[in-house]
């Protein structure tokens, strides 16, 4: 039967096993609440492997992933199965970037705040931390980054047009979107998952200053 499939079911079963693997930690550390949050793995030019809609994200099993085209349709037809409720913020970066393997999407109450406390400046600006050399690309601590902040929407598709009108204007690794959550992404899971844990690290860093500044 799965010689039949268009992918190679081998590689697809090692990308879910690398999503409930890296879900189970994250979801571990609070960063999952209720069925929030959404993850996918490339697993080939064509194919993305990405969780399925409205599950418990920090108990997944493989059968709770699903592969899809970088159009965003399901490769089999399983009415059971819908792909997350936001597959195009992931598939608009698989399609505009041959390189990126990785994409994790987390509600942790740090980035949610965040989110909300810096939405009306439109970004967060991250400067001067040693932790910025987590960031691909990045080779000093004296540098600075903006993570921009979108407002929210129910709107994927007005959603992914601004986020590909921001990396028209420059290089990023992840965003906020307004009360909801961050995106980050990497070209292996190793390195998203590095770029989220910085994200969060960082954000919780600028909401701690706030609080002494008060
Ligand atoms: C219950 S959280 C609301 C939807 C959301 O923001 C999310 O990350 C999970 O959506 P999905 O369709 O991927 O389960
Ligand atoms: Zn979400």
């Amino acid at each position: 039967m799965t010689d039949q499939l268009p992918y190679d079911y081998k590689r697809f079963s090692h990308s879910a096993g690398e999503i409930i693997v890296n879900v189970r930690e994250l979801s571990d550390l609070g960063w999952t609440p209720a069925t929030s949050s959404n993850f996918s793995e490339r697993i080939d030019a064509n194919h993305i492997a990405i969780t399925v809609s409205g599950r418990n994200k920090g108990r997944l099993t493989e059968n709770e992933i699903m592969v899809i085209d970088l159009d965003g349709n399901p490769v089999e037809t399983d009415a059971d199965k819908k792909s997350s409720a936001e597959t195009l913020l992931h598939t608009m970066l698989y399609r505009r970037f041959d390189d990126v393997q990785c994409v994790l999407h987390t509600h942790s109450v740090n980035q949610t705040v965040a989110s909300r406390f810096f939405a009306a400046q439109g970004y967060v600006r991250l400067e001067g931390y040693e932790l910025l050399k987590a960031f691909a690309g990045q080779a000093t601590h004296e540098t600075m980054i903006d993570v921009p902040v979108f407002p929210n929407t129910q709107d994927m598709t007005s959603l992914a047009a601004q986020v590909n009108a921001q990396l028209d204007k420059g290089p990023m690794w992840g965003y906020l979107i307004d009360g909801h959550g961050l995106y980050a992404w990497g070209r292996s899971m190793n390195e998203a998952r590095r770029h989220l844990e910085a994200f969060e690290t960082l954000l919780t860093c600028e909401l701690e200053m706030r609080k002494l500044q008060k």
